[in-house]
């Protein structure tokens, strides 16, 4: 592409070298350039890609873009404010605004972003459409699953992810957004039509600082949505969670609420539960619909709620929408019932904050027989202070198996002793090391438990040191059952 259009309205200051005619290739990654590339100077916490733009060169990077001088022989070298956001608009361009062809739909939210963005994914499967998902389990591209480091990939990954979407000829695109993507600047360039908000409560703040600090962090996904009226664009807020009166005053595009407990445009009653699933009453502007689903919990009528009334606010029949829901299974690892044969009931489930731990025993509270076993672990060296308040909701358990979950370079004893403080009941156990703890988990149930695996959900993975062990909460239980029930 001409690197002079490639630049058109990103304010930058030529500081050495001459603009190269054309750029082949963009990167922020100085071992991938090629002859012809242009480098992008990213700064992290622990290594700053400018300390790499002598290596980029050496690959043949003809351009670079920095934010502070670098010492390179050749390449022309530009200096603008924020090398991330600068990414995300030039990847944009680079690949012709893949954003605005497909219909983008972000979902941000402390908890529900996976659940509400792969219903959405499945839903617009069973509508007919070709869809897109990335988020934390993955790319998803018509159904084919492609590894992503994170929930919110960085700026170029992100674009080249919606070119692919594209070219594939994708109608839709859900993306997980995650606080740190917006606040790194990950997703510049990309064109939401539809930002849906899940909920807010205590998560990050090893990152975010304060509570008010994640707040603002989310809202950026709402005034991404920008100020041109004449593009129908929308807001979709959980009435129940009191942030979303903030985001609505951060757009001027139309807002669509739903709900369970306040007042909202899609508004849910009547909600019954079984181990099958759940049914509700809806109650929208189209009128009252019973509702039926093959997810479990009060948390997951809310994420329907926001995949209904996202369709809907797109433009489908309401009446497909609610066909489509009934028509989708769980999603992967949240309260996702294990298929065993014994007397116990088994679930996995991705719980890792105290919100969501409350909402996944809830779930199962309504038609429990016997006990409620609940195993839980947090992940070392991450957000501490939310640890005390997640035993504190695994209490509501009858018996609390404390573990770890990733515990990295963190000991077993310092993420327990933690975790301890937070227990209400001493029916409890504190076991580090995660396949004992999942083996003492079944080990203590009797006919008729209910037992929740909570923490890892889809992964089939535990970190210890820096090390990646392959390991499955769901393989353990199964093992396990057969040998305590057979
Ligand atoms: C642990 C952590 O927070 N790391 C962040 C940090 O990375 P870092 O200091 O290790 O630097 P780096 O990204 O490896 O390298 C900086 C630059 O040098 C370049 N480089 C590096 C080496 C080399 O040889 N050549 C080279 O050019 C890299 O390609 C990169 O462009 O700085 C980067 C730039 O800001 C961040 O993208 C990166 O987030 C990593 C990817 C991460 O996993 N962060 C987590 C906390 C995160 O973002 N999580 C959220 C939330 C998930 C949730 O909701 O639960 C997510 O969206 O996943
Ligand atoms: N709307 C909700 N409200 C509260 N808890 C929820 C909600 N939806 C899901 N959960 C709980 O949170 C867990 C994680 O859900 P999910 O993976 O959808 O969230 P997420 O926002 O993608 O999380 P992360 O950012 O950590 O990837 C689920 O396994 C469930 O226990």
């Amino acid at each position: 592409m001409n690197s002079r259009e490639l630049l058109e309205n990103i304010p930058y200051k030529l500081i050495s070298g001459e603009l190269p005619e054309k750029i082949e290739y963009i990167t922020m990654d100085s071992r991938e350039a090629v002859p012809g590339s242009l480098f992008v100077c990213i700064e992290g916490y622990t290594v700053d890609g400018h300390d790499y733009a002598k290596q980029a060169t050496e690959c043949g990077a003809t351009l670079i873009l920095s934010e502070k001088p670098v010492e390179v022989e050749g390449p022309a070298v530009l200096i603008v404010e924020d090398t991330v956001r600068a990414l995300g608009q030039l990847a944009s361009r680079f690949y012709s605004y893949p954003s605005k062809d497909i219909q983008m739909i972000g979902v941000t939210g402390t908890n529900g972003k996976t659940s509400v963005a792969g219903m959405l994914h499945s839903m617009l499967m069973e509508l007919g459409e070709t869809s897109a998902l990335t988020g934390t389990i993955g790319f998803n591209l018509n159904g084919e699953l492609f590894p992503s480091a994170n929930t919110t990939s960085d700026a170029l990954t992100t674009q080249k992810m919606i070119a692919r979407a594209k070219e594939a000829g994708c109608s839709h695109m859900t993306m997980e957004v995650s606080s740190h993507g917006l606040v790194l600047g990950r997703l510049a360039g990309v064109e939401f039509n539809t930002a849906i908000f899940t909920n807010l409560t205590h998560d990050h703040l090893d990152f975010h600082g304060t509570m008010e600090e994640y707040g603002h962090a989310k809202g950026l996904l709402f005034s991404q949505l920008g100020q041109n009226l004449q593009e129908k664009k929308q807001a979709v807020l959980n009435a129940d969670d009191p942030w979303s009166e903030q985001f609505e005053k951060m757009t001027s595009h139309s807002v669509y609420t739903y709900g369970i407990v306040n007042n909202a445009l899609f508004k849910a009653d009547n909600i019954v539960m079984d181990h099958f699933g759940t049914s509700f009453r809806l109650l929208c502007p189209e009128g009252e619909f019973p509702v039926s689903m093959k997810l479990l919990g009060h948390f997951n009528v809310s994420n329907a709620l926001a995949a209904i009334t996202a369709l809907y606010a797109e433009g489908f029949d309401l009446k497909n929408i609610l066909k489509a829901l009934a028509a989708i299974g769980p999603v992967e690892g949240r309260m996702q019932k294990v298929v065993m044969e014994a007397p116990v009931t088994v679930y996995i489930d991705y719980a890792h904050t105290p919100d969501a731990i409350e909402k996944a025993l809830a779930a199962v509270a309504g038609f429990k027989k016997n006990k409620i076993i609940f195993l839980v672990g947090t992940g070392g060296n991450r957000d501490k202070s939310k640890r005390p308040n997640m035993a504190k909701k695994a209490s509501f358990a009858d018996y609390v198996v404390l573990t770890t979950d990733d515990p990295r370079d963190e000991s077993y004893d310092s993420i327990l002793k933690d975790l301890e403080v937070g227990m209400t009941h001493s029916n409890y156990a504190c076991i580090g090391d995660r396949e004992e703890a999942v083996k003492h988990a079944i080990q203590q149930s009797e006919p008729g438990d209910i037992i929740i695996l909570a923490g890892k959900g889809h992964e089939d993975y535990q970190i210890i040191g820096t090390t990646k062990y392959p390991h499955s909460d769901q393989e353990i239980a199964k093992q396990e059952a057969v040998k305590k029930f057979s």
